[in-house]
């Protein structure tokens, strides 16, 4: 169901944050990462945390009442080498997990990893005219970039993606949207909102679950946590699940800086 209310400017409502942790006695701060952590760029290469970020996000990594955990798009293995410090990742949309020193794979998407691989490598060919046109194969996923594609082809991209998605994939992949992207996944019923239920299963009863993103694979995480956690939504007025809202990577470093420095000392001990 898709929301209908906008998220609220986080600063306007810290009592509610204060509360809620106070009545807590253990954080799990999930975080996506391309426009959360890290800055929106032309080139997905170039992507990397805000040093401000990086730094929270090292330093939250070690309070012994908080669990970090990175839920992203990217695959695992990129995003591990990206932003330091959790001990749990979820890659691929939560397809891949990260945890207890070992590394799990939905199963279905497993097993479609050859025909991801066949429309990966298909797309590369078919769309090889378009400028500035890039695949990401991320074995379990796929991305087509078009943010530097001129916007007078960027349909063009679209429709050839679905033909090629709908000839190789036989009904077993699927294409979503992004920001400024293509996904191609393989059409199973799990997504980030799953794998942060399953991270916060693992959690003593008197967890409170912060999910902080900004795209809409996201909003599943933030129907996982809310209403009982707290979603915030790195965007403008828009609609979302998010109960909260700021409007920047850098405003998402002022968040952690303050769950590290108040936010800790209100859990419950
Ligand atoms: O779930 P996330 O961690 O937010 O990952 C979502 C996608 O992020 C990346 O693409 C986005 O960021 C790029 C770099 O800023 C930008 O160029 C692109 O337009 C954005 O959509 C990543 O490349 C994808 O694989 C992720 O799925």
């Amino acid at each position: 169901m898709s929301p209908t209310t906008p998220p609220r400017p986080i600063d306007e409502h810290r009592d509610r944050i204060r509360s809620r942790l106070a009545s807590a006695s253990r954080l799990l701060l999930c975080l996506d990462f391309d426009g959360t952590l890290a800055p929106i760029v032309d080139d997905p290469d170039a992507a990397a945390p805000t040093p401000e970020n990086e730094a929270a996000v090292a330093s939250l990594a070690t309070e012994p009442a908080v669990s970090t955990a990175i839920v992203s798009g990217r695959a695992l293995a990129d995003v591990r080498d990206r932003i330091d410090g959790p001990k749990t990742y979820a890659g691929n949309h939560g397809l891949e997990l990260s945890r207890h020193g070992s590394v799990t794979v939905h199963p279905v998407a497993r097993q479609r990893m050859s025909r991801l691989e066949a429309v990966c490598e298909t797309l590369e060919t078919v769309l090889e005219p378009i400028p500035n046109c890039r695949i990401e194969n991320k074995r379990l996923t796929g991305t087509v970039h078009v943010r530097s594609v001129p916007a007078s082809v960027r349909s063009v991209v679209r429709r050839q993606t679905h033909a090629v998605v709908d000839r190789l994939g036989d009904g077993s992949l699927e294409v979503s949207t992004g920001k400024r992207i293509f996904e191609i996944g393989p059409s199973v019923s799990w997504d980030k909102g799953d794998a942060v239920a399953l991270i916060a299963s693992e959690m003593p009863s008197e967890t409170v679950p912060i999910y902080i993103g900004d795209d809409v694979t996201d909003e599943s995480a933030f129907r996982t946590v809310e209403p009982d956690g707290i979603g915030i939504r790195v965007s403008g007025d828009e609609p979302s699940a998010a109960s909260y809202r700021v409007d920047s990577p850098t405003a998402v470093a002022t968040v952690l800086n303050w769950l590290d420095s108040v936010g800790v000392d209100l859990l419950e001990s």
